[in-house]
């Protein structure tokens, strides 16, 4: 077992005092008075910076009535800016799609300046966005509660451009002036009492029109928007952007609408149907006296629609038709059998009825979508509208239908935000709000709990503060366990040629409308985000290495984030000052995630494809939705200072070895260092057996080689310039840091420092908002600033890099005279907040360092191991990881927990054998 360090008893291990080299144990141990001290500091010295908006509540004021039942809350200093509102006015139901602009993520700090400046990153460079970063929402409500939707309009003054409209607060813009867009009939018919109740116009857009550019815009912009369902599986389709069309998009609102679209703008209306979701639902309540559309959908769970349809056995005596093909248990005419019998309508199950109706729609639609693809030889049919509400077996059912009539040769595939799209398309009617532009990496999809889009009794009014958003969370999880029952199980059937053979789903069942909603997250657009420029192929970089479509490792990681939750609420409520108000909030995010998990356990592939990356980050989402800034904030200082105070004691050994020998302790000091993980529930475990500096030495002196994956040696021969083979040195390395303390003090930071001592100009790049105990770029340049005090290399750089405050003040003078003898030491944040990175969407700053990088070292479990195992990059890359966690280090290494990982690739070497993918 290399480098383990629980091979021995590891409280002798910890107690073990021989020195291993640096680090004296009197200059670091604190006792635990000591340590409540730094804590106290820490709490009062630390700085909050949240990168996210919050709710600002200042001069918040009730307008109207006070007795009203929800009187809405003006937030007039809420630096939200809403805009651009569309709707989609239907015969069943309204969608509401608008903007929410906030002003720049973080301020514009001299680090960033200094950045820009090198790497000549400036703002007009950008893509010119009236709309910089925001959210784009949906919400929808019924048409026949039209009321419920303007009160939300007018509560969040969406028509008037958002509360924070300096338009509306300055009141220099009337109602009368107003105009939103729109679309669907009730954009004719509503008209009116949109004038009265708002004071708006209407713009109106064509609904044909805005469900093709919606269906457009989501397939372009949205990675994992449309998919297949077949028998109960669900699988992400990647779209080629450049050969998304012809397509025959089925749009399943009320009636059914079937356009042949052959480009962006170039569509037909080819054919239609009056049968459609407004069959389904008017006919189901009328024949099940069902109060809302899914308590119908619902019912069908538990039907058995043989009860009702006539099948081909009950004409043939039980026997198949096989002449033709036909199954026994082919429908043969659906409601068939209720002519026969002499029974009313009472004598029927309500369960079987709606199955049955379900069924007869849905099939019917599959089947007259085929006949139009066929018409117009399309292979690709996209299905939207709301009738699909995301439910497996009305999607499988289609799904049957087009399979079963092409013969496999045609495909359906859904879409997440399926009835949305003339809302979308309304939305994107607006000129020149540049969202058209919009990339796939420049859309963030975050699944906020407590962000209502559903409007009517189970969500409530729209939320004002954070008391609102926690009960309607809590409402949340109580309705989300309500529905359980399960889809009915079909009978084995063989195929039948002409008539209505049973789909086979499995499983699912019905979710509420509360849980539903989460199939569609709110969208961030962050135009800064870009596709990290040194991947060999972002076409076919997936980020995670684990891949948990396999059940076994989903309920294994739900497992271990399950169990870390007492901790890290312990951590989140200790950073917000413990007070009554923190404590519900830490109550509310463990609901909240621990929903958000259980949704996925249920349905994986419900926010799109699910990695491990992608839980993890989760996490990180939900703690600031719950306005936990910084989780690990104190344990994060605290280790820094303890790791600081002990840095110039390493430094000088380092310096006191010969090159091979300091490379050696540099590379394994940072594999050893990297034990500082707040996120691993072993190590967690572990610091409660000594201080920082005792854990910190052990893990060292555990560092045993040939570490499990050690391409030291390669390392060492590129980097070191050995007699004939003179090797150029780095010319720019990026250096992807993860945590605070030892982890970037003692790892990180002497090895950045001996790469610049060679020449090679190092950028540290780090996260831009916090997760975890990771370092973050705000926190960095003091860091360096600290460590500088102590080297007189790093200082320089850090000067010439514009880390150092001081050297800010004519900084273009010092770049210049400095940057000829010390290579610069620069900080770029990664444009992400999670111990992981996807390198699809890393920020510009990124992008625009790594033009001239050829060394990256990715660091950490998160991003050298749950991602970026298997990227290939254009450069040289150095993954350094100690592997924290047990199953992972069998998994993927065959190792055992502890395990350092040190894997070097040299540019365009071929796929190696060891990389997996689980
Ligand atoms: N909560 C709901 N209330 C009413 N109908 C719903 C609901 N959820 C899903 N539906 C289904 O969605 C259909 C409306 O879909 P939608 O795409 O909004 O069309 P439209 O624009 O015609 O209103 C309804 O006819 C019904 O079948
Ligand atoms: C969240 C982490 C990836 C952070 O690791 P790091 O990148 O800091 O090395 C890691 O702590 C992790 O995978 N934790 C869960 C596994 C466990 O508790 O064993
Ligand atoms: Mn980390």
């Amino acid at each position: 077992m290399a480098g383990n360090p629980s091979t021995k008893n590891e409280d002798d291990t910890i107690n073990d005092n021989n020195e291993v080299g640096y680090l004296k144990e009197s200059s670091s141990s604190s006792s635990s008075k000591e340590k409540e001290e730094e804590n106290e500091m820490a709490l009062n010295t630390m700085h909050r910076s949240s990168s996210r908006p919050q709710l600002d509540l200042s001069g918040a004021a009730i307008q109207g009535n006070f007795e009203e039942r929800n009187p809405t809350i003006l937030l007039p200093n809420q630096s939200d800016d809403i805009s651009h509102l569309a709707l989609d006015i239907g015969g069943s139901l309204i969608k509401l799609v608008y903007f929410s602009r906030h002003a720049e993520l973080s301020p514009d700090d001299k680090r960033k300046r200094s950045i820009k400046k090198r790497f000549g990153i400036s703002n007009g460079s950008r893509r010119s966005f009236p709309i910089l970063g925001g959210r784009l929402h949906f919400v929808k409500f019924e048409t026949e509660k039209l009321n419920e939707c303007l009160d939300f309009i007018s509560s969040k003054q969406l028509h008037r451009g958002g509360i924070d409209s300096p338009s509306w607060r300055s009141g220099t813009i009337s109602d009368d002036n107003i105009t939103i867009k729109a679309t669907g009939g009730g954009a004719f018919k509503f008209a009116d009492v949109l004038k009265e109740r708002l004071g708006v116009s209407l713009d109106k857009e064509d609904e044909m029109t805005c469900l093709v550019s919606g269906a457009n815009f989501l397939l372009k912009a949205i990675r994992h928007e449309a998919f297949t369902h077949m028998e109960g599986q669900k699988e992400f389709v990647q779209i080629d952007h450049n050969d998304l069309f012809p397509y025959l998009l089925v749009n399943i609102g009320s009636g059914v609408s079937i356009i042949k679209v052959d480009g962006y703008g170039k569509f037909q209306r080819v054919s239609g149907t009056n049968v459609g979701g407004g069959t389904y639902w008017g006919l189901g309540r009328l024949l099940t006296k069902c109060k809302s559309f899914d308590e119908l959908l619902e019912l069908s769970q538990q039907g058995d629609n043989s009860n009702v349809d006539m099948l081909v056995g009950d004409i043939y005596g039980g026997m198949d038709y096989s002449k033709i093909g036909l199954s026994a248990s082919t429908i043969a005419s659906s409601f068939g059998k209720t002519i026969s019998e002499n029974k009313e309508l009472s004598d029927y199950r309500p369960e079987d009825i709606s199955l049955s109706l379900l069924r007869m729609i849905s099939y019917n639609i599959g089947q007259i979508s085929y006949l139009n693809a066929l018409r117009y030889g399309l292979k690709r049919i996209f299905f939207g509208g709301f009738f699909i509400r995301g439910h497996a077996y009305t999607m499988d059912t289609i799904s049957f239908a087009v399979h079963f009539w092409s013969k496999g040769q045609a495909q359906a595939m859904f879409l997440r935000h399926e009835g949305f799209l003339g809302a979308v398309g309304a939305f994107m009617s607006y000129e020149k709000h540049g969202l058209d532009d919009l990339r796939v990496h420049q859309l963030v999809e975050r699944f906020p709990m407590g962000a209502p889009y559903v409007g009517g009794k189970i969500h409530g009014p729209p939320l004002g503060d954070l008391n609102e958003k926690i009960s309607w969370m809590e409402k949340f999880v109580q309705k989300g366990t309500e529905i359980t029952a399960p889809v009915p199980m079909a009978p084995p059937g063989t195929t039948g040629m002409g008539g209505f053979e049973r789909p086979s789903s499995r499983g699912n069942s019905l979710r509420s409308d509360a849980s539903a909603t989460l199939n569609v997250g709110v969208l961030h657009l962050v135009p800064t985000l870009e596709v990290f420029p040194l991947l060999d192929d972002p076409k076919t970089y997936e980020p995670n290495t684990i891949d948990l479509a396999d059940h076994s490792e989903l309920e294994y990681w739900f497992k271990v984030l399950l169990e870390h939750m007492p901790d890290l609420v312990d951590k989140a409520v200790a950073s917000e000052g413990g007070t009554d108000d923190a404590k519900r909030r830490g109550d509310a995010f463990a609901r909240a995630f621990s929903a958000h998990l259980a949704r996925l356990m249920e349905e994986p592939a419900a926010y799109g494809k699910l990695g491990l990356a992608n839980l993890l980050e989760l996490r990180e989402e939900c703690l600031r939705e719950f306005q936990f800034v910084d989780a690990y904030i104190t344990i994060k200082q605290r280790e820094n200072e303890a790791s600081l105070a002990v840095l110039p004691d390493l430094l000088m050994e380092l310096d006191g070895m010969n090159e091979e020998d300091r490379l050696l302790a540099l590379i394994e000091g940072v594999l050893a260092a990297n034990i500082f993980d707040w996120g691993s529930r072993a190590c967690v475990d572990l610091y409660h057996k000594g201080t920082i500096i005792e854990i910190y030495r052990m893990s060292r002196k555990k560092m045993q080689r040939p570490w499990r994956v050690d391409d030291f040696d390669e390392f060492k021969k590129r980097m070191l310039i050995d007699g004939n083979n003179r090797q150029q040195p780095y010319k720019r390395a990026l250096l992807f840091v993860d945590n605070s303390g030892a982890d970037v003090v003692l790892g990180m930071l002497p090895l950045a420092r001996e790469l610049l001592r060679r020449g090679t100009e190092v950028v540290l790049v780090a996260n831009s908002l916090p997760a975890l105990n990771d370092v973050t770029a705000n926190e960095l340049p003091e860091i360096v600033a600290e460590a500088a005090k102590h080297c007189d290399l790093l200082r320089k750089a850090a000067e010439a890099g514009g880390l150092l405050v001081d050297a800010m003040v004519s900084i273009q003078d010092d770049l210049k005279d400095r940057s000829a003898s010390v290579p610069p030491l620069m900080v770029v944040e990664n444009g992400c907040g999670s111990p992981c990175i996807d390198l699809r969407q890393v920020s510009s700053e990124l992008a625009a360092a790594a033009k001239d990088a050829d060394l990256i070292i990715l660091e950490g479990m998160g991003r050298a191991i749950h991602t970026n195992l298997n990227a290939r990059f254009k450069c040289d890359a150095l993954k350094l990881a100690m592997v924290k966690n047990q199953r992972l280090a069998e998994k993927l290494f065959n190792g055992n927990i502890y395990d350092c990982i040190c894997r070097f690739e040299p540019a365009g070497q071929v796929l190696r054998e060891d990389s997996v993918r689980i």
